[in-house]
């Protein structure tokens, strides 16, 4: 939808802004003193990613600091439980398609995100992962079909920062504000309390240099700096793209505490990545997208189980005898490099009856199971699925 289209629909639908809101608005103006100069406001709108939300970015500041004086306390706890008492989806998708020209980003996607769960998107390179997320935040518009919010569009909510907060992009502040002050504009921005700009960066580790500005911030402090702002809103949802990228393992050790402690809250998180590794003890549910269409979702555990071939890594000091036990026994070897051996097709209680029973020791037995394998498995033999 267009920013003409919205602003023209919020004007002629009443239901989408709350009567309190309207009528303070008429009372309370911005201090002049608040006007920031275009190019930092249009920075810090990309940043929130607000920018098909409004007319202009003028339009939008007034907006913005309008809800921002006015805006009600929010019970979003109470919202959240109410939301995972209902289970309705957090997200969903709805044969949703996006195609630019010939190419079919998204191919006619359906699935749904439950709350309170940590769900990881996964896909090749290409596969539609930036182009499902800028869906969902109305960054672009589908061809056809429809990606909810809680139910509806997000510009259909009223204060979308309070429902999603998202990272798809760390080049997003402005390199001469100090990082504070990217904070604290990009509340104002989305119309809420800028009060907890500090307390948001201590959250994210980034208390020490909140006065700095961040034109020389490394890549692990922009996706810090970017969590902060993402998190103004006190979403429900908090929507990741790649927010591992350029974090040391500490670094990625604390991220995924963080996201630990926002599903405890009840809050739902989607992220996307490419470490599956880092992923496999972090994520409760999966997305698994490729050329667009969604090959997986639901339980990680289950994903896992249905795309795995079931292998044992074991170790012997006679491995080709063991190996002819193996072929006899109806197992397959996958691999074999000196004493170790990849089996598959045998239970690791059938491998150790048939050494037994061929009189050889076995040094060492371990069962492979991994969402890198199963990842593996799933996209490589999508043209079968
Ligand atoms: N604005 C655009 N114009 C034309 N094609 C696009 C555009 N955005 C994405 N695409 C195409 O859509 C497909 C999906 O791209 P997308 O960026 O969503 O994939 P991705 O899974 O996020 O990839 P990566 O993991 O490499 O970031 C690709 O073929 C890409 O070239």
């Amino acid at each position: 939808m267009s920013r003409s289209t919205l602003a023209t629909r919020e004007s002629r639908s009443p239901a989408v802004e709350p009567p309190a809101v309207r009528a303070v608005d008429q009372d309370v103006r911005p201090p002049a003193a608040r006007r920031i100069p275009t190019v930092l406001t249009r920075c810090v709108a990309r940043c929130l990613h607000l920018a098909p939300m409004a007319r202009s970015t003028t339009q939008l500041l007034r907006k913005r600091v309008n809800r921002a004086h006015v805006t009600p306390a929010f019970s979003t706890r109470a919202q959240r439980a109410r939301a995972a008492l209902s289970m309705r989806p957090m997200l969903e998708a709805v044969s949703l398609t996006k195609r630019f020209g010939s190419v079919a980003a998204i191919n006619d996607a359906s699935f749904a995100i439950r709350p309170g769960a940590i769900t990881g998107f996964l896909g090749p390179n290409g596969a539609g992962k930036s182009t499902m997320l800028r869906l969902f935040l109305g960054l672009t518009h589908p061809t056809s079909g429809a990606a909810l919010i809680d139910g509806k569009p997000l510009r259909e909510w009223p204060v979308p920062s309070r429902k999603v907060g998202a990272v798809l992009d760390t080049q997003c502040v402005h390199p001469s504000r100090r990082a504070i002050d990217s904070v604290r504009w990009a509340a104002w921005l989305a119309g809420v309390p800028a009060y907890h700009a500090e307390e948001l960066l201590d959250r994210v580790g980034l208390g020490a240099v909140a006065g700095q500005r961040t034109g020389k911030f490394s890549v692990g402090m922009r996706q810090r700096l970017a969590l902060a702002i993402a998190l103004v809103g006190d979403p429900e949802i908090v929507v990741l793209d790649e927010p591992m990228n350029g974090l040391d393992p500490e670094g990625i050790a604390w991220l995924k505490e963080l996201l630990r402690g926002f599903r405890d809250q009840g809050r739902t998180v989607l992220i996307s990545s490419h470490l599956l590794a880092e992923l496999e003890d972090l994520v409760d549910d999966l997305v698994v997208i490729a050329r667009g269409k969604i090959i997986g979702s639901g339980s990680a555990t289950a994903f896992i189980d249905r795309f795995q071939t079931q292998t044992i890594s074991v170790l012997s000091d006679k491995p080709e005898p063991l190996c002819a036990a193996v072929i006899d026994a109806g197992g397959e070897v996958m691999e074999m490099q000196g004493q170790r051996m990849e089996i598959s097709g045998l239970t690791s209680i059938q491998l150790g009856e048939i050494a037994r029973d061929a009189g050889i020791a076995l040094l060492g037995l371990t069962e492979e199971r991994s969402l890198k394998r199963a990842f593996s498995e799933a996209t490589a033999n999508m043209t079968d699925l």
